[in-house]
């Protein structure tokens, strides 16, 4: 395969490496992944993550299993278990269907490969794409906010919602980003914080619950998040703690946009109810540090409700900024996302 390189996923001498985002900020440690085992353990610890980023870092390892000579057989089935690693991302179930499709070849170990390969640029550029469409929405001075991570480690490319934002920045737009620190794992707090830090983007991390202060201020102008699915009709589930921030956003007029590739839109889910959230352990919740040093813990026994992601349902959306354009909710009461069929 080739040396492909991004923040969160790697080849080398034919070997695929991701890293793990469980360390970040503190260690950039790179894990040699060889094994569906090896990958479904990664993406349901995290240490790989990002709707986008999981989709393809499963579909780079079946290439690297194809060429380390499984049989057709053995790969199909592999796909089927890396299907089950995240239940809310579609990214990788749609990955997973194209690669599925491309080992149905006659050459199924060259198929992969390309479809690998294929997949990771094809991200890079809808990326590239996105952040265009969402940058030209952005006004020179505004305060922004994003909630989660959506940047180069949660994808091929420069991103999602924080790759429109780095394009702004880059445009000289003199941005200025509110990071949502992301309980309960921290997503905002650990890795985008640690990615505005390596683009220069001026940023201030908040804990969740301080979102509301300042858009009560004034001092949000636009929201940018990620998605890990979108419905058919505009409804979208990402990081739990969006849809509180969508109603925060409406209440305050704010302006509040999802950025998704067209990867991401799932035309089998009508609404946001038909929508698989992943319920994830109880220790994520329970523990905390808080700057205290070590984790403070909550009771031993307490009981903990701990969703992944939360729906957010398209009324409270201002515009779906796709890698095709930005589109507004008139266009997708007319069906716009039935194009990504
Ligand atoms: C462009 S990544 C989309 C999505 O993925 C994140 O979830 P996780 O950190 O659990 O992988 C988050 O929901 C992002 O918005």
């Amino acid at each position: 395969m080739k040396n492909l390189t991004a923040l969160s996923l790697k080849t080398e001498q034919g070997e695929l490496y991701v890293l793990d985002q469980t360390l970040l900020p503190q260690q950039q440690h790179w894990l040699s992944c060889q094994t569906v085992a090896q990958m479904v353990s990664m993406i349901k610890a995290l240490q790989l993550r990002g709707a986008p980023a999981i989709g393809i870092g499963a579909c780079l390892l079946l290439a690297y299993r194809a060429t380390k000579g499984d049989s057709r057989e053995q790969l199909l089935q592999d796909a089927e278990v890396l299907r089950a690693a995240r239940p809310t991302a579609v990214n990788l179930m749609n990955n997973l269907d194209t690669m599925i499709a491309a080992l149905q070849q006659t050459d199924f170990n060259a198929a992969a490969v390309a479809c690998a390969e294929q997949l990771f640029a094809e991200d890079v550029a809808l990326c590239q794409r996105m952040a265009e469409f969402g940058a030209a929405l952005v006004q020179d001075g505004e305060q922004l906010l994003t909630h989660c991570n959506t940047g180069g480690l949660a994808t091929a490319g420069v991103g999602t919602a924080l790759g429109v934002i780095n394009l702004a920045h880059q445009q000289g737009k003199n941005i200025r980003l509110w990071v949502d620190e992301t309980r309960p794992l921290l997503q905002g707090g650990r890795l985008t914080a640690w990615e505005c830090q390596q683009l220069g983007i001026p940023y201030q991390l908040i804990c969740d619950n301080m979102a509301a202060m300042l858009m009560a201020r004034g001092q949000v102008d636009r929201i940018f998040v990620g998605s890990d699915r979108i419905a058919a009709n505009g409804d979208f589930a990402n990081k739990v703690g969006t849809y509180s921030l969508a109603v925060l956003a409406q209440y305050h007029k704010v302006p509040f946009y999802v950025v998704a590739p067209h990867t991401t839109v799932d035309l089998a889910c009508a609404d946001g109810s038909a929508i698989p959230i992943e319920q994830r352990h109880s220790d994520e919740v329970r523990g905390v540090s808080g700057g205290f040093g070590t984790a403070i813990w909550a009771p031993e026994q307490a009981p903990v409700f701990n969703p992944a992601f939360d729906v957010t349902p398209a009324s409270l959306v201002t515009g779906w900024v796709l890698d095709s354009g930005v589109y507004s909710q008139a266009d997708i009461a007319k069906g716009a996302l039935q194009q990504f069929v």
